[in-house]
């Protein structure tokens, strides 16, 4: 599963310009490591965009869903910024809450590490993922 879900991950532009890497995809779980760059990933303060903390907790949902419902595409995500994201990385981990037949319920973490292997929780989020068939061949 963890081949799989990174096979997937190589296919977004966005996720290999973010540098996301999977670390781990299983039984309704997913983690998710990015790397700080400095240099494209600041907001004004300098903490880490919002686009890029919804990014990251919406992939970790997604990529939870994905392991016990294939494929699968976000109606409705969340985030809650807890405190500045700062780190030399960031690590989400994303679980399933509930797996229903139309609707998968999830949750993520967002942490920054620090120096050492420290973790700070920085986010939260929510994601309901919706299970769909392949789409159509483009014409
Ligand atoms: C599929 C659904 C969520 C629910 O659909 P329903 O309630 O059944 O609604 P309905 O049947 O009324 O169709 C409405 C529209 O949906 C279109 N469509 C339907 N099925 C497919 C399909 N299989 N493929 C493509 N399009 C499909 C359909 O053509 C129609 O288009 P139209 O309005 O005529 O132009 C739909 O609202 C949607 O696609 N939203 C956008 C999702 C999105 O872009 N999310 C963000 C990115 S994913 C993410 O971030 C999470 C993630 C991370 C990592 C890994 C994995 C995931």
């Amino acid at each position: 599963m963890l081949d799989t879900i990174q096979a997937i991950n190589k296919t977004a532009a966005f996720n290999r310009w973010a540098g996301f890497e999977v670390t781990r995809a299983a039984d309704g779980e997913a983690e998710l490591r990015m790397q700080w760059r400095e240099e494209d990933m600041g907001q004004y303060a300098g903490f880490l965009h919002a686009g890029l903390i919804g990014a990251m907790l919406d992939t970790a949902c997604g990529f939870a869903a994905a392991t016990v419902a294939g494929r699968v595409l976000a109606s409705h995500f969340s985030v809650n910024c807890l405190s500045p994201a700062l780190g030399r990385a960031f690590i989400a981990r994303g679980k399933v809450v509930k797996a229903g037949r139309k609707q998968v319920f999830t949750t993520a973490e967002l942490y920054g590490q620090g120096d050492g292997d420290s973790l700070k929780l920085v986010a939260t989020g929510t994601a309901i993922l919706v299970p769909v068939e392949a789409p159509p061949p483009a014409k």
